[in-house]
Parts: structure tokens; C-alpha cells; sequence
């Protein structure tokens, strides 16, 4: 089977912070991804740079900041991104395809499902499919920001082998390069600390938006699919391919042995929760150490307005969340059975389920989100 994989591009690595598109850079990278595409793989690329290839066109000096601004910028930048790739891979008779996201579209099992089959199909033909955010119709409060935990998601969906995240550094420092001449270079990270999150700071460059931060977040989410990741610097010929090697410039973040099932990424990483549940303490223990499913009898409090099939949070006795999961009641008829036995509800209510969450639909705070600050 072919190795797939997706390759993240930064604005900082696209664009200058004059702004507009540096058309080496993009030559360069269509070289690359060619190359790639030659030895087998099948390459989905995640590319930022709308914004910052199309606000000087606007007349804007340097990167806007209003919402509006940067979608007007965008709208104008993503067209010459695009221009710029489809003549780029046109030199290698490789055809590229544009697909924009939303983080709305990732809590839709229905539109998830229809972008994945679409990148199938470009693949199978040979395409690249070319992802960005589709800025035009994100607010701030669903937006990903940057394309890291976009790139990390799309490897997610579509089981790549491998997520390569290219920025204008070698990988992850210890500290903030740009700021810290000391700082030296973490070759590999097998689990992410909270440490690590603490050592990475934001973006260097007045084009980029996520920094290190972002792309550890992203390693997170893909580690935990089973995924590793490489996040570093490619700008010389056969960069991107030493890098899928494993002899890159940058770090390597090993997959993660214990992998999160797609439905339990779903619930942890997609999905928008529509309701909240209260548990004792005997609940939080067998949810949290004993591998037990959530039943009515452990549930103390019931907020929102959820249906079977809807992601809930779970919340202990202090009000702290410590996880999510799958909902097998309607936030009305849970409210009427919280606290009772099994046999009880039994007698008072037909469901078909008698678990409030079913265990393997259960994912813990702690698997989906490493640090409570992210
Ligand atoms: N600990 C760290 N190690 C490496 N880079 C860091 C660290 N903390 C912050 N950074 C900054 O992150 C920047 C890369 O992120 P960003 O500007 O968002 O790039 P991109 O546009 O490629 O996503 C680097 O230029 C660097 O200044
Ligand atoms: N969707 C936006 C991405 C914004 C951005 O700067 O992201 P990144 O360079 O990945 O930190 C764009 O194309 O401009």
C-alpha cells in the first residue's frame, strides 16, 4: 500500500512579512511534493498563506487584525495561492485540487465523511488536494487560527503515515530561537509534557500565528492517531523526502502506543459538546480508573438540551470537567431517572441503552487535552 502523507506549509514559509507570495518558496515546495509523489507517496497538502499572500494587494502595510480584514485578505489571497501551486504542479503534470475547511465541519460526522471521500477521489486520480481554512466564513471563536491542528485532523480522517509540519525553524527548541541564542534543539518527543507547552512560545514572524505552541498541539491530536510527526524546516532540494525519512532538519514526535479509536478522536478532538452531566465521586472512579461505563445512578445534575447521539461533558463532584462522551438519553428523560438504579428506570422509561455513556464512547480530559491551559 501507498505511504500517504500530509505536509503542513506555514505562511511564514510562503510569505514575507511585507507580504504577497514568494514564488521560489512555492516553486521549491511543488518540487518537493513532486519528488514525493515519484517515490510512492500520496501527498495532501495543508497550506497557510491566504492572508498573508493577499493583504498587500488590499492595500493594507502589514497584516491586518480585524476579523473582516483578514477574511477580506484572504478571499484575495487564496485565489493566488492557488494560482501560484496549479502553475507550480502543472510543471510535474500533477493536478491540484482545492479544499477549504471549516472547524465547523469537523463536528458534522455527515460533512467529515463527505470532505473525506472527496480527498479519496482526488487521491485515487492522482491530484493533490491542497487544504486551507476557509477564513471567509470562520468567526474567531470556531476558527483553527493557524493550519496546525487543521494539518493534524485532516492526517487523522485520512489515516496518513505521516504528518510533516514545515516552518521557518528547525524544529522545537528548548526555548524560543529568535529569542534565546542558548536554546538547543529537542531532536525527538515520545509523550507531550506540560513542560513542553511551557517551552514553546508564539509566533516568531508577523505572518505566522500559531508558533510552536500551535504545532505541538498538533502533534498531540495526531500522535494520539497513531500518527508521528515531524515539524522543522525544508529548503533545499530533497529536504521534505529526508524528512519523511526520518533524517530531517527539525523534530520527531513519535505515534502514540495507546491510540484513540476514530470514533473516540471524533468525540475528543471534532465534536462540539451540547450539554453537561454531574457525576459522584463512585462515578468519576469507574469512568476515570475503573474502565466502566457512565450509568444514570452516578449522575447528580443535568444542564443543556441534548438527544441521543449528542456529545456531553462530564463534569465531578468539584465542577471540573474530566471528560466527554456519547449521550444515550435526552437531557429531559436523564434528568427524570439521575440517581436511580438500573431496575428502577427499567420499570419508568424505555431506552435503549441503559449506560448514560457507553465506555467506548468515553474519552477522558486527559486523552484529548494534555494541559487544562491549552
Ligand atoms: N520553543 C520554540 N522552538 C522553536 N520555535 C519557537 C519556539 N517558541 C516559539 N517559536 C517560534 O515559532 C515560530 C514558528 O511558528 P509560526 O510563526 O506560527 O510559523 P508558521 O507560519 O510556519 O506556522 C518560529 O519562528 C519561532 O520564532
Ligand atoms: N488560513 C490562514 C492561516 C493563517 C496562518 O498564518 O497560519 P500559520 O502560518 O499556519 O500559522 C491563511 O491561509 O492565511
Amino acid at each position: 500500500m501507498q505511504q500517504r502523507i500530509v505536509v503542513k506549509i506555514g505562511s511564514s514559509s510562503l510569505t514575507s512579512d511585507a507580504g504577497g507570495l514568494n514564488p521560489a518558496p512555492i516553486a521549491y515546495f511543488a518540487a518537493e511534493l513532486a519528488r514525493l509523489q515519484q517515490n510512492g507517496f500520496e501527498v495532501v497538502l495543508v497550506t497557510s498563506g491566504a492572508v498573508a499572500a493577499g493583504f498587500s494587494f488590499l492595500g493594507y502595510k502589514t497584516r491586518p487584525k480585524l476579523l473582516h480584514e483578514k477574511q477580506a485578505a484572504a478571499s484575495v489571497g487564496q485565489a493566488l495561492l492557488m494560482r501560484a501551486y496549479q502553475e507550480a504542479f502543472h510543471q510535474y503534470g500533477i493536478g491540484a485540487a482545492q479544499i477549504l475547511l471549516t472547524r465547523d465541519d469537523f463536528t458534522s460526522r455527515k460533512r467529515v465523511s463527505n470532505a473525506t471521500a472527496t480527498m479519496e477521489e482526488l487521491l485515487r486520480r492522482g491530484f493533490i488536494p491542497i487544504i486551507n481554512e476557509n477564513d471567509t466564513v470562520s468567526v474567531d471563536e470556531i476558527k483553527f487560527g493557524d493550519n496546525d491542528t487543521l494539518s493534524a485532523l485532516v492526517a487523522n480522517l485520512l489515516k496518513a503515515g505521516q504528518l510533516i509540519i514545515i516552518t521557518d525553524t528547525d524544529g522545537l527548541y528548548t526555548d524560543d530561537p529568535r529569542k534565546n541564542k542558548d536554546a538547543r534543539r529537542i531532536e525527538r518527543v515520545d509523550e507531550i509534557s506540560d513542560e513542553l507547552y511551557r517551552i514553546a512560545g508564539g509566533s516568531g514572524s508577523s505572518v505566522g500565528t500559531g508558533g510552536m505552541r500551535s504545532k505541538i498541539e498538533a502533534a498531540r491530536i495526531a500522535m494520539r492517531g497513531g500518527i508521528p510527526v515531524f515539524v522543522g524546516r525544508a529548503t533545499e532540494p530533497h529536504d521534505l523526502r529526508l524528512a519523511a525519512e526520518g533524517n530531517g532538519r527539525g523534530t520527531y514526535f513519535s505515534a502514540a502506543d495507546h491510540t484513540l479509536s476514530i470514533k473516540k478522536q471524533w468525540v475528543g478532538f471534532h465534536s462540539v459538546p451540547q450539554g453537561k452531566v454531574t457525576v459522584d465521586q463512585g462515578a468519576e472512579n469507574a469512568l476515570l480508573s475503573g474502565g466502566k461505563s457512565l450509568l444514570p445512578a452516578g449522575v447528580t445534575a443535568v444542564e443543556g438540551d441534548f438527544h441521543p447521539g449528542d456529545v456531553i461533558e462530564v463534569c465531578g463532584e468539584d465542577g471540573s470537567v474530566i471528560g466527554r462522551g456519547v449521550a444515550n438519553y435526552v437531557a429531559w428523560q436523564l434528568q427524570a431517572v439521575m440517581g436511580l438504579g438500573t431496575g428502577e428506570i427499567q420499570r419508568r422509561v424505555e431506552v435503549p441503552r441503559i449506560e448514560v455513556i457507553h465506555r467506548d464512547e468515553w474519552v477522558t480530559l486527559q486523552a484529548y487535552r494534555a494541559s487544562q491551559n491549552t
